[in-house]
């Protein structure tokens, strides 16, 4: 049944309409100190009603994935990431029994290697990490470090979250040689995903051309018997952690991936288990009234039509959360950026996000999503607790302006007819942290069911791994004929080989050609038929 619930409509000129609006709908979790405001969306009562037997649907849905469903029916997959925080939810004995062990093997080796009783092969203590992983192995990662690491608090991280050898390079030569100090994590749940491995032959050589002994300082994060997994056993790298089938790389956070991060700066992780655990509970109720995570789902759908018009603009006031973002573009948008619903209709559905934070973004891009194109809604993320040790001067408080400006920016959009919704954090911990994700993930995954798609698979990811397969294919081809010495244009390459297209040919011997692999070649760059290759 559903409670028929009254408030005004949205009204961008009556502070007072608005004011009540702010008091019937605004959700709160007192121990977890974490407010949800979604007045200023523009959602009314009458959405509120006719989304009712929808959401209905959406929860039994949530219900039966806990309860492990095969909710991703294509990869005929259980979505559990719902357990890992509260393993009895787990359908089975030894799946409760195998979360607890991992969290308790992750949190024993974490601080064991802060605490220096485990050491490097060279009998020094670990000092640095680099974590190799792409994806959800590398976002959730990130976000732990940058929004739960403190000054001089544990391992210092350094990632390799792509195969750009610029970066790898900037990153190793940070590193110098405290390499031979440095944990080594290498991460993917496939354990077949070619940039973490790519990532982790770099680390290797340029560690054991130091001297170092790799299988000493390696640990893998990886699938039960996956390529990567399979590596490590047989090398007997110093440690491997488990992920589980029925763990998605966007919902891995509370996984050994972000769990492992935490362990090895120091923080708690039971505290990020429970906050998240605490936040499921709380999104678990089947009452559209008073679960956040299904206010927030219900005010993105009126937001976007349902079709996703309306990006969603992420704008935490904290630097910490600057990467939060990053994490909700792959959680909302790899999961809800589908081309079919699962009654296999094309939909296109989806949910663009970006965002960086408050108050920087005000000096950036604020001014077109108060004056320009009306196709957003603002999530501003704010945290009441000021730091202590950076004082008033003058009587100005840092902090005063920060909450200044949010509050500014937020009355500006609204004044402006554009929408926003508000979460409010009494402090920031590994707990809020914990909460914060489960309520997006939640979000996500009741938005899904609106929207009635697969919020559980990708699609779209695999189809670009395969053609970037097959232009490292034609590449490898295209050597081998060119091996001959003989010049060649584009277009006669492509007649040989019969595969790919001139065009990707003419890229892959631009790119050849620009590094010294001794590729040469004749002719006008700006008109590619000219242009004529060869191995020089
Ligand atoms: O952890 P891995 O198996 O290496 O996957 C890393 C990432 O790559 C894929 O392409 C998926 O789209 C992501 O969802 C995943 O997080």
């Amino acid at each position: 049944m559903h409670q028929l619930m009254s408030f005004p409509d949205f009204s961008a000129s009556d502070a007072h309409v608005q004011w009540q609006r702010f008091n019937n709908l605004l959700w709160y979790h007192n121990d977890l100190g974490i407010w949800l405001d979604i007045s200023r969306m523009h959602i009314n009562a009458e959405d509120f009603e006719r989304l009712g037997p929808r959401f209905d649907q959406a929860f039994k849905a949530m219900q039966a994935l806990e309860q492990g469903s095969i909710a991703n029916a294509d990869e005929q997959r259980m979505v559990g990431h719902y357990w890992l925080r509260q393993p009895q939810l787990a359908p089975d004995q030894e799946v409760r029994d195998h979360i607890a062990k991992e969290i308790d093997l992750i949190e024993t080796f974490g601080s064991n290697v802060v605490n220096g009783l485990i050491k490097a092969p060279n009998g020094k203590q670990f000092t640095d990490v680099l974590w190799i992983g792409i994806g959800g192995s590398g976002l959730g990662p990130l976000l732990m470090i940058r929004a739960l690491q403190n000054a001089e608090q544990g391992l210092r991280f350094h990632f390799f979250d792509n195969v750009d050898p610029d970066g790898m390079s900037r990153v190793l030569g940070n590193l110098g040689d405290a390499l031979s100090t440095t944990l080594v994590v290498t991460v993917s749940k496939s354990g077949a995903t070619p940039e973490p491995h790519l990532g982790m032959e770099q680390a290797r050589q340029r560690l054991e051309e130091m001297g170092g002994r790799w299988s000493g300082q390696a640990v893998a994060v990886t699938m039960l018997n996956s390529q990567l997994d399979q590596l490590a056993q047989k090398e007997s790298w110093l440690k491997r952690f488990d992920m589980f089938d029925w763990v998605g790389g966007r919902t891995s956070i509370t996984s050994a991936v972000g769990l492992l991060p935490a362990a090895l700066i120091g923080c708690n992780t039971r505290d990020f288990l429970a906050g998240a655990a605490q936040m499921d509970e709380a999104t678990r109720v089947p009452d559209l009234h008073s679960n956040p995570a299904a206010l927030m789902a219900a005010a993105w759908f009126v937001a976007g039509d349902g079709l996703g018009r309306r990006d969603m603009v992420v704008l935490p006031y904290r630097d910490r959360l600057e990467v939060f973002s990053r994490y909700l573009q792959q959680l909302v948008m790899e999961s809800l950026g589908k081309r079919l619903d699962r009654d296999g209709n094309v939909v296109h559905q989806g949910l663009a996000v970006y965002g960086n934070k408050g108050s920087t973004d005000q000096h950036a891009y604020v001014q077109q999503l108060r004056d320009g194109v009306d196709n957003f809604f603002a999530t501003f993320i704010e945290v009441l607790e000021d730091i202590e040790n950076i004082p008033a001067i003058n009587n100005e408080h840092p902090g005063d302006f920060l909450d200044g400006f949010l509050q500014g920016t937020r009355a500006a959009l609204s004044q402006g007819g554009r929408q926003s919704l508000s979460i409010s954090m009494r402090r920031f911990d590994p707990r809020r942290l914990g909460a914060l994700v489960a309520l997006f993930e939640r979000a996500v995954g009741l938005y899904g069911e609106l929207v009635n798609i697969n919020a559980y698979h990708q699609p779209g990811v695999e189809s670009g791994k395969k053609a970037a397969a097959a232009i490292l294919n034609l590449q490898s081809r295209v050597e081998a004929l060119l091996a001959d010495g003989v010049d060649r244009s584009a277009g006669e390459i492509h007649q040989v080989i019969g595969e790919g297209s001139e065009e990707a040919i003419f890229w892959i011997m631009r790119h050849l050609t620009a590094n010294k692999r001794g590729y040469v070649a004749e002719g006008d760059w700006g008109i590619p038929t000219s242009l004529r290759f060869s191995k020089g």
